[in-house]
């Protein structure tokens, strides 16, 4: 089985991007956030206080045939941006693209924290990370990546996420039509649940290439680019006006400087972030200063690669065993 399903950005700078995914018989579709970095899938329900919903689709359990609740299971989740949400668990029959699941662990909210509740073009979260960070308790759950896993005709789902356009997930087969010439893949290490692998290195623009191993996860839920300060303090010296500013919590620089390329490795392939993807945002709509989409993890404790890099590339999460992620060109 396979299935393939619209990876949508959410506004015009990429913060997320959200794919429809049908739960419920009839099936009820929302349109959820699919997130490498986390392992939980929570929808907006009927059981989310009408206080905290504003404008999302929401999951109503008793308006599905095939609904059923686990009982006196729990679930809560923090997370790296601090925004949050808990609730109660059903069983219910889940649909992404086509490829269906008859017995997903469907997380409703009772809680959500005000930045979801602001977020009104998202309706939850579809975590694709490892099982093992799942937070139900007191038994956790299976992602719907793992519960599809005796279905699918390759055990992979691939990303293909793209800057200012609408991108696809794809569950059960790697689509040749999506990429140029070889995959590149590299070891992941399930630790301590994320796609955890190194990067071989990193030039900034024509620089020369810096061979050196940058562990990290690659996180679809994450907009940016996070990497130690030695590595983005080396890009933001070519920027001319850039400065780390406590004010607005990172690089910042004149919307009018140009921007170096940036350029990773995943063992011997190389792949460049155009300067457009660093440029990420006018701190405000009418202010000539910009926000970067490469900022330091010195802050997180983890690398993060996320949609800035991750959008440079097609990406197949391989759940084989062992776990491997592999890059190409598109
Ligand atoms: C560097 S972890 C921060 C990261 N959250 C982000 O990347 C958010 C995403 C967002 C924000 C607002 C609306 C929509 C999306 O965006 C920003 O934080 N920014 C973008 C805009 C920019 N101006 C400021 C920075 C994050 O927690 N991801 C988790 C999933 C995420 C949670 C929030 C909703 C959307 C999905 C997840 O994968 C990683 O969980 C952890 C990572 C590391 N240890 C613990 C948890």
């Amino acid at each position: 089985d396979t299935g393939s399903a619209a990876a949508i950005p959410i506004n015009e700078v990429d913060i997320a991007y959200v794919t429809p995914v049908t739960v419920g018989t009839p099936p009820q579709t929302l349109m959820l956030d699919l997130d490498t970095g986390s392992s939980d899938l929570w929808v907006f329900s009927s059981l989310t206080p009408s206080s905290q919903v504003r404008g999302q689709d929401i999951y109503t359990p008793a308006n599905s045939s095939t609904s059923k609740l686990l009982n006196g299971h729990t679930w809560s989740i923090r997370y790296g941006d601090g925004s949050g949400s808990r609730g109660t668990v059903y069983l219910d029959t889940l649909a992404v693209g086509g490829l269906e699941v008859k017995s997903q662990a469907v997380q409703t909210a009772q809680e959500v924290s005000s930045s979801f509740t602001q977020e009104q073009s998202l309706d939850g979260l579809m975590g694709l990370g490892f099982s093992t960070l799942n937070t139900v308790r007191p038994s956790s759950q299976l992602t719907f990546f793992d519960n599809a896993r005796p279905s699918l005709d390759e055990e992979v789902f691939t990303a293909d996420l793209k800057y200012h356009a609408t991108g696809s997930y794809d569950f059960g087969f790697v689509d040749r039509a999506k990429y140029t010439g070889n995959i590149s893949y590299t070891a992941v290490t399930e630790s301590p649940g994320y796609w955890t692998h190194s990067l071989s290195g990193y030039a900034v623009g024509s620089g020369a290439f810096q061979t050196t191993r940058l562990s990290g996860i690659s996180d679809t839920g994450t907009t940016l680019l996070y990497l130690p300060t030695a590595v983005v303090t080396a890009y933001y010296r070519q920027v001319q006006g850039a400065q780390n500013s406590q004010y607005y919590g990172g690089y910042v620089f004149p919307c009018s400087s140009s921007l170096p390329t940036f350029t990773f490795g995943i063992e011997e392939a190389r792949f460049t972030i155009p300067a457009s993807y660093i440029n990420y945002t006018r701190i405000s709509p009418t202010s000539t200063t910009c926000y970067g989409g490469l900022q330091s993890s010195s802050g997180l404790g983890i690398n993060i690669f996320g949609d800035v890099a991750l959008k440079a590339a097609f990406v197949v999460f391989s759940g084989t065993n062992p776990p491997r992620i592999g890059f190409a060109h598109k």
